[in-house]
């Protein structure tokens, strides 16, 4: 078994010990909190742009180095090299806490991100608002730099689909920031009537899931999709399928979808639903004097949204929602957009939700498949950090400024991915018109 803590950055708090897994051959435990922005990289501010444009430091933190080569073919042993993570999906980790130390984060540490999240707000090229003109050709810059690391998905789309040749996509794939454009007000970030139509049909051509950070319900009702499987609570609320093939034993709650196929509900985090219940209404207790503070309780974790708050408040919310968890030592704290995630310190995240998927969905061999994990999110980077490990597999974050990542790919917003996925059904559409004796339209003879 290898554990592996990752320390690239600036803060870590690292609830976990060995003992606190029962079996797991994937230990990737973290709770880390950089930033709380959108995570430039780093949390750049301007000036350390213009350090990256210039070849300097700012650039090189980028986590990943990985080429589209590298992430999208790579031998296990380079994997494991690259990673230092042993991966093997056969297994999937269980994780049972035990020990926790008690909650601690200092101010410096939750200056420095609130800090980067004050550094990059809005997201978007601030030029458009009215900065000057030379600020914007160095964020042009500072991207066109970034997508050197992690080209787009859309330019890289043959290699990609070279590299499928003959295996089984499984497509995986983010909500918010993915399939819907962020938003101010959570409840609208809703998803387009074209989006749906394309992820429908897409999950014709691939098994697909989606993988977020909300309940599991709330984001059905968003996708309203019922071909697809979901795991909700980033991971800790899953649907799938409870196909059992290749040894894997399904854990979870054996029972009928609508259309009477059989599932598993796996839901590792069950035991703590009592103790969200109360936190939740604690922390909307305590943030109540902050104006446009919000928790939403997303079942297995809560999410402080401060979007809407004034930046002189996010200290005091911040401080606020440490001050709740002082005395919820079996609680983690993460961050994502604008957000601030209170969730069970178990030691299961994204990742593990996806390698839970592909062994249910029968592949366990890893070199029968090609897993395609599209997300935005800091959450994210754990599905990204198993597909590295795996022999193939094709992580792509979203996002249009340079962001430290462990995905070998990129796409700037919702349209590019929907783009994408247009694409991954023609391929395969076209491939099976070959396969049938059809090409442009004219059958022809072999
Ligand atoms: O894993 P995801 O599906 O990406 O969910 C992560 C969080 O997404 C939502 O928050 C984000 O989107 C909101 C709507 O666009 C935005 O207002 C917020 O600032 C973003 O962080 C969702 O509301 C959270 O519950 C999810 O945890």
């Amino acid at each position: 078994m290898i554990y592996k803590c990752e320390t690239n950055s600036p803060i870590i708090f690292d609830r976990f010990d060995q003992g606190d897994i029962k079996s797991a051959e994937v230990g990737l435990l973290r709770a880390s909190l950089p930033t709380l922005g959108e995570g430039m990289v780093g949390g750049m501010s301007l000036r350390s742009k213009r350090a990256a444009v210039c070849g300097e430091p700012a650039a090189a933190s980028c986590a990943s180095t990985l080429s589209v080569s590298s992430l999208v073919a790579a031998s296990p042993s380079k994997s494991a090299a690259t990673n230092g993570t042993s991966v093997s999906i056969k297994s999937v980790a269980v994780a049972v806490p035990k020990k926790h130390g008690p909650y601690v984060v200092d101010k410096g540490h939750m200056i420095t991100w609130i800090d980067a999240m004050r550094s990059q707000s809005p997201p978007q090229f601030r030029s458009l608002h009215g900065e000057a003109p030379e600020t914007f050709d160095i964020e042009t810059a500072a991207y066109s730099a970034w997508l050197e690391k992690h080209p787009s998905a859309l330019s890289s789309f043959d290699k990609v689909v070279k590299l499928a040749k003959s295996k089984q996509i499984v497509v995986f794939l983010d909500y918010d920031g993915t399939l819907s454009p962020i938003v101010d007000n959570p409840d609208r970030a809703l998803m387009s009537d074209e989006m749906r139509a394309t992820v429908k049909e897409l999950a014709t051509c691939f098994p697909t899931a989606i993988i977020s950070g909300r309940a599991r319900p709330k984001v059905y009702d968003f996708v309203q999709l019922s071909e697809l499987y979901y795991a909700g609570s980033h991971g800790m609320d899953i649907m799938g399928p409870a196909k059992s093939s290749s040894g894997f034993k399904v854990n979870g709650t054996r029972v009928k979808d609508k259309k009477g196929n059989d599932v598993v509900f796996f839901q590792p985090a069950s035991e703590y639903l009592p103790m969200m219940d109360k936190v939740c209404s604690v922390l909307n207790d305590t943030i109540r004097t902050i104006k446009d503070a919000r928790v939403e309780h997303n079942k297995y974790c809560l999410t402080v949204h401060f979007r809407l708050v004034k930046e002189e408040l996010w200290e005091t919310l911040a401080t606020k929602v440490q001050n709740v968890l002082k005395d919820y030592p079996m609680l983690s704290l993460t961050h994502g957009r604008k957000v601030l995630e209170v969730r069970p310190s178990i030691a299961w995240d994204k990742g593990k939700a996806v390698n839970y998927l592909l062994n249910s969905l029968g592949f366990a061999d890893s070199s029968d498949v090609l897993p395609v994990y599209i997300g935005d999110d800091r959450t994210d980077e754990d599905a990204f950090k198993l597909l590295n490990g795996m022999k193939h597999g094709c992580s792509i974050l979203v996002s249009s400024i340079p962001k430290s990542t462990k995905a070998a790919l990129s796409l700037r917003e919702p349209s590019e991915v929907m783009e994408f996925l247009r694409r991954l059904v023609q391929w395969k559409k076209r491939g099976s018109e070959k396969r049938n004796g059809v090409q442009n339209g004219r059958y022809f003879i072999n």
